[in-house]
């Protein structure tokens, strides 16, 4: 039999890193992982849809679920909110497995003041150049949205002192190797 405790796990880091490809990689070696699908504001990107990569809400609809306290955190990221449904985090924490938060760095020092024995693990970029590569590559966004995510990565990327860990996402399986082997160290613990 395994011990394995459940665990909160948050990944943050800047967009186009390559945080929901490493995630996807590492769930599937181990599936028992949840992941939570947070509410955002901002538009479905194509092939994205409702209720499974994100809850889209009008800003009216965001603004009712805050003010009715659904949210465990939300924050303004790359013009947008973004928030952690409660409901979520309980349905999926209740069924006894770990669970992946995948939110920004606010989100993150919030869930840790709220679960301090959540692990904070921070992804980066090879490399600023490697970064605008990935994100132009995606091309899901128009300009002026990719400059606006590249200007925030300088700014994420000085936050991530704060995590408890931290992954280079260089190559793909070597990361996604990292990433497995530090979930199971602290489920372990
Ligand atoms: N605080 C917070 N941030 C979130 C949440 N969901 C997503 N984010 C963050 O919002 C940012 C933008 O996400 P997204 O628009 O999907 O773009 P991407 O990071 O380029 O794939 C990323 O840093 C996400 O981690 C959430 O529930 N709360
Ligand atoms: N290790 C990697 N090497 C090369 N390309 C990668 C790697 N990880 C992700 N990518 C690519 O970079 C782009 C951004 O990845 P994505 O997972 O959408 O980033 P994020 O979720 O952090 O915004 C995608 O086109 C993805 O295929």
């Amino acid at each position: 039999m395994s011990s394995r405790a459940s665990k909160l796990f948050v990944i943050s880091g800047p967009s186009g890193t390559g945080k929901g490809t490493l995630v996807a990689s590492a769930r599937k070696r181990l599936p028992h992982l949840g992941l939570t699908v947070s509410a955002t504001t901002r538009s479905p990107r194509t092939g994205e849809s409702d209720g499974k990569n994100y809850y889209f809400l009008s800003e009216e609809e965001f603004s009712h679920r805050v003010e009715s306290g659904a949210f465990l955190e939300w924050a303004y990221v790359h013009g947008n909110r973004y928030g952690t449904l409660i409901s979520e985090v309980e349905a999926k924490l209740a069924r006894g497995h770990s669970l992946i938060l995948e939110i920004d760095v606010q989100g993150a020092l919030a869930v840790k003041e709220r679960f301090p024995d959540a692990v904070l693990v921070f992804i980066e970029p090879p490399s600023l150049e490697v970064l605008r590569e990935r994100l132009s590559g995606r091309g899901t966004e128009a300009a002026p949205e990719l400059e606006q995510r590249l200007s925030d990565a300088k700014h994420e990327l000085e936050l991530a002192c704060h995590y408890d860990a931290r992954i280079v996402n260089d190559d793909l399986s070597r990361a996604t190797d990292e990433l497995v082997e530090l979930i199971g160290v602290y489920e372990r613990q």
